[in-house]
């Protein structure tokens, strides 16, 4: 089957031209301006529109168990979700529980993830440190092609790991030609601010807010990626929510660190107020970590993207009805974490970043699809509009308008923390492999169109670290031995 869109403006991540696309199957068969459709093609007409790679989201908790319940976008909703704002892959994180083998955990998550939607793939998230996890990080690299590792520096009790583990893991991760990725927030100090919050009788969402200030993240990404430089391995931190976290990442990289950072959506648009509504349910449904922030580290973070010391926009979409966030009624510290985006996430950056002269469209497209596509080694043949590349791409119609609302979502959950947000400019069809997943308003990709994406090793990166690292490598003081 082949697909022609013509007539289209092609954004990559380094430049735009005017070029038609054809696909032929799952892949891009050329791009330029002189392309004969086959007969049979069919057209789309993209005059006035932009093509770009589709999104790539890197960040994703589908139907993850979690906090005492199970997040209620599966791997088929999520996926959808995607598909509708114009993501068209995914990357969730596989999380054995503590102690759990990483190869089960990854049979688990291969069960779940069948009924995606859109193609997808996973992190691996190293949850405790024994023999077992040094020998299965193998296998996961080299047999299940996932290079990228998650690491918990917070949810004490549960999740998190100790600087011990993180150095064991980051080692082992360079030796292996994989990433570190870190949720960083000071775990034993969270757990502190809120039994302190509790007993100033602050038991709402705020509660939340107040026991995760921006300098426990700042401290917990800097110790981070002072690990990653000890063990040589580089570092990319998840969820990179304010001023101090962002300035150790583009200290790190000034000083030649292999550092990257993620914002999200939600911490570009959304700030601490939220937390402050007397409507228990809307400030709850705002929990997250880390939390909105108040409104200056947006502008730190916007400028962490514009100049390159932050590279990826992510969601980490993780939604939870409005019962499941109930269940921290009385104590925040039982409110599910996590919010939504993964289908508001292009629209919104394109209206919030492109609409105001805050990013160039090509680097909307570094910073939603191409760079994370490079920093997990899947580039070009994801993130790029390119001959040879999988047919995954966005029609983007720069006038098409939308107010978001939560009754007209794909995803499965009853309220949107962008509800009544204005985007202009959005996806008028999402290709998925050489398919038409979703064109004006209809979604057409059904569960179980996904494929898994394996992503290899990536030793350019590590040889480069390992050979600066035995260069500079301390060495005994030879010394001649006088005998008295
Ligand atoms: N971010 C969040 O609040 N929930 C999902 C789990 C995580 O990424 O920490
Ligand atoms: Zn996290
Ligand atoms: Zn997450």
């Amino acid at each position: 089957m082949s697909l022609f869109i013509r007539g289209g403006t092609v954004v990559n991540h380094d430049h735009s031209r005017r070029a038609d696309v054809l696909i032929q199957g799952e892949s891009i068969l050329a791009v330029g301006t002189t392309i004969e459709p086959p007969l049979s093609a069919d057209i789309i007409d993209a005059d006035g529109c932009y093509v770009m790679p589709g999104g790539i989201d890197p960040h994703t908790h589908l139907e993850l168990p979690f906090m005492g319940t199970v997040s209620a976008d599966d791997f088929e909703w999520g996926t959808k979700a995607g598909l509708t704002g114009g993501t068209t892959m995914v990357v969730d994180f596989c999380i054995p529980d503590p102690g759990q083998s990483m190869l089960a955990a990854y049979q688990d998550w291969r069960r779940k993830s069948e009924k995606a939607a859109a193609d997808y793939g996973f992190h691996m998230a190293v949850t405790s440190w024994s023999k077992q996890v040094f020998d299965e990080m193998e296998t996961v690299v080299k047999t299940y092609g996932i290079n990228t590792f998650k690491h918990f520096m917070a949810y004490k009790g549960a999740l998190m790991v100790d600087d011990d583990e993180l150095y064991n893991s980051f080692a082992r991760c360079a030796q292996l030609g994989a990433m570190p990725l870190v949720h960083a927030e000071n775990g034993d100090v969270v757990a502190r601010m809120q039994e302190a919050m509790l007993a100033r009788g602050i038991d709402g969402p705020e509660g939340h807010a107040f026991s995760r200030p921006p300098e426990v993240e700042g401290e917990a990404t800097s110790r981070a990626i002072m690990i990653a430089d000890m063990t040589g391995a580089p570092l990319y931190v998840v969820h990179t929510s304010c001023r101090q976290s962002h300035e150790a990442i583009a200290r790190a990289r000034a000083a030649g660190q292999r550092v990257h950072g993620e914002p999200l959506i939600q911490h570009l648009l959304l700030d601490a107020g939220e937390y402050r509504s007397d409507d228990w349910d809307h400030a709850a449904a705002c929990v997250m970590s880390p939390p909105f922030r108040d409104k200056s580290h947006q502008d730190s973070l916007w400028a962490g993207l514009q100049s390159g010391s932050l590279q990826v926009v992510a969601t980490d979409h993780c939604s939870f009805t409005r019962a499941q966030k109930r269940l921290g009624r009385g104590d925040f510290r039982k409110i599910p974490n996590g919010t939504g985006g993964l289908e508001d996430r292009m629209p919104l950056l394109w209206t919030a970043g492109v609409g105001t002269g805050r990013l160039t469209r090509e680097e909307f497209v570094a910073v939603t699809s191409a760079n994370i596509a490079r920093i997990l080694n899947v580039f070009p043949r994801k993130g790029a509009v390119m001959a040879g590349s999988d047919a995954d791409l966005v029609v983007w119609d720069p006038a098409a308008s939308k107010t978001i609302q939560a009754s007209r979502q794909v995803s499965r959950i009853e309220y949107n923390v962008f509800e009544g947000f204005s985007c202009t400019g959005g996806p008028a069809v999402t290709v998925s492999r050489g398919r038409i997943a979703w064109r004006d308003g209809e979604l057409r990709a059904e569960a179980g169109d996904g494929r898994y994406v394996e992503r290899p090793a990536f030793p350019p990166v590590h040889v480069a670290n390992s050979t600066w690292k035995a260069i500079t490598a301390p060495r005994a003081v030879a010394r001649d031995m006088v005998t008295p």
